[in-house]
This record gives structure tokens, C-alpha cells and sequence, in this order.
């Protein structure tokens, strides 16, 4: 049984695939988070700003087979797009906690590539088209390889240097947005953030700059 936050069809806002016209996939639950704000404080993932819990929002739901949720997922795929290869993203929530290989067996056997968000503390199941990694302070990671490092900044508990010999295609870091989150207990002036990313990105050019553009034009 799959359980799903909610699914839509947007573009990708964030990293090396910026732009590009995806299914979101958003599973319920986290590893690191209870998604409860009482909770957030003492989390090992504090300034997420995701809503995961339950499978309330839109085209979200319960989904008993991969091949329920495969079409489910299709379904929200334009079907006049045919010269564009579709693609998913799965994200949460931890995505990894419930994707397994036959889901994507099954979106690959329905011409999708598949596309991972990841906290990176649990391992990764085979076959995964475009794995992103996203680690969260001091939880030690899982996956150490991949095709995208993205990293929200700062993290006390989690700086570049960390990151930066690791066997990833692409370093991004992401300025932490915390206009969202509730129960504030770090700096939270956003201009000072992207600043200090930008900063960084230019002394360490290994590093690249994500914006979340979804949150600038206003899409999901
Ligand atoms: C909500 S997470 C879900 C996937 C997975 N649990 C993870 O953490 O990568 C999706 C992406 O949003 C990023 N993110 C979460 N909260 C953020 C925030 N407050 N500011 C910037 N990026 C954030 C995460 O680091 C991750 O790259
Ligand atoms: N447009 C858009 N791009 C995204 N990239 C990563 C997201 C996520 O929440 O995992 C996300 C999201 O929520 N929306
Ligand atoms: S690991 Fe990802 S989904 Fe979980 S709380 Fe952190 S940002 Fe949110
Ligand atoms: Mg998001």
C-alpha cells in the first residue's frame, strides 16, 4: 500500500532540472520529522516546509498496487505531450521510505523516467533515472552517490566542506526559506540567507546557486 500526500503536474522548481514539466509525487510521512509543528523543534530536520501528513490533498490517496499508482500518476501526464519524455518526481515526505522497485519497474514500462527528492538516510532502490540527495544536519547518509547534491544553507550541522568529495554530478546549494515555517528558532531574514549563498557559490564555484523558483513565480 502506497500512501500519497497529494500529486500534481507542475514544473520542477528546484536544481539541475529546474524548468522541466513534471508529475510531483509527494508521499506521506517523514523519517525525520513527524510533520507535527510541536514536534519541530526537536526534530532532526527542522525548517522543512512541506505539509506530508496524511493523504488529504490534491489526487492524493491510498493506492493498494504500483500499477494503481503508475496510473494514477499517468493520468496527470498531458496526453497530447507525446514528444517529451514524462517524468516524476517523487518527494515527501521521505519518498524513500515507500518507493520500491516494481513502482518503478512499472513507470519505466509506461515510458516515465523517475526522478528522486531525497533526504538521503535510507538506501535507495535500483533503478532510479535522476537521484537527488538533500542531506539534513548531522543524520548520517545512506546514499553517498548520485546525480545531484543539493543542500539547504546554511546548516549548522551541515556544512559544504561535508558534501563536496562525494560522488554527485552537481552541487547545488538552496537558501533555507523559513518565511513558511511556524515556530522560528533560527535567523530568518531571507534576503541575508540568499546572500550568504550566493557568497558562497561564488568562492566555491564547485558550488551552484537553486533558487525555488516555484515559490518566486508562484506555482506548486
Ligand atoms: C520537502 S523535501 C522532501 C524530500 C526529502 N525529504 C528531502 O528532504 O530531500 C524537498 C526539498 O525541499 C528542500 N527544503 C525543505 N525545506 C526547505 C526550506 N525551508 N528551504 C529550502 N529548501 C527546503 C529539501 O531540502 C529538499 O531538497
Ligand atoms: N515546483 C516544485 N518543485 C519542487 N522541487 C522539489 C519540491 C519538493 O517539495 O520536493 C518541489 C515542489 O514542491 N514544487
Ligand atoms: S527530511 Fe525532507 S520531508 Fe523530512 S522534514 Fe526534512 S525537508 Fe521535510
Ligand atoms: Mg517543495
Amino acid at each position: 500500500m502506497y500512501h500519497v500526500k497529494e500529486a500534481f503536474y507542475t514544473l520542477q522548481g528546484e536544481g539541475a532540472q529546474a524548468g522541466r514539466a513534471s508529475v510531483f509525487c509527494r508521499f506521506t510521512g517523514c523519517n525525520l520529522w513527524s510533520g507535527r509543528e510541536i514536534d519541530r523543534a526537536n526534530a532532526q530536520c527542522t525548517f522543512c516546509d512541506t505539509d506530508f501528513n496524511g493523504t488529504d490533498g490534491v489526487n492524493g490517496g491510498r493506492f493498494n498496487t504500483a500499477q494503481a499508482l503508475a496510473e494514477h500518476i499517468k493520468a496527470l501526464w498531458p496526453q497530447e505531450a507525446n514528444n517529451a519524455v514524462p517524468y516524476v518526481v517523487f518527494t515527501g515526505g521521505e519518498p524513500l521510505l515507500q518507493l520500491d522497485t516494481e513502482l518503478i519497474a512499472t513507470l519505466h514500462s509506461e515510458g516515465f523516467e523517475v526522478a528522486v527528492e531525497t533526504n538521503g538516510t535510507v538506501p535507495a532502490p535500483a533503478g532510479i533515472d535522476w537521484l537527488c540527495v538533500s542531506p539534513k544536519a548531522s543524520n548520517p547518509l545512506a546514499i553517498t552517490q548520485g546525480d545531484e547534491l543539493k543542500l539547504v544553507f546554511p546548516q549548522a550541522d551541515a556544512p559544504p566542506e561535508q558534501f563536496s568529495h562525494l560522488a554527485f554530478s552537481h552541487f547545488f546549494l538552496q537558501p533555507m526559506d523559513l518565511s513558511a515555517v511556524a515556530q522560528k528558532s533560527i535567523a530568518t531574514d531571507g534576503a541575508a540567507t540568499v546572500q550568504a549563498t550566493t557568497a558562497y557559490c561564488m568562492a566555491n564555484p564547485q558550488w551552484r546557486l537553486s533558487l525555488q523558483t516555484h515559490k518566486i513565480a508562484g506555482f506548486e
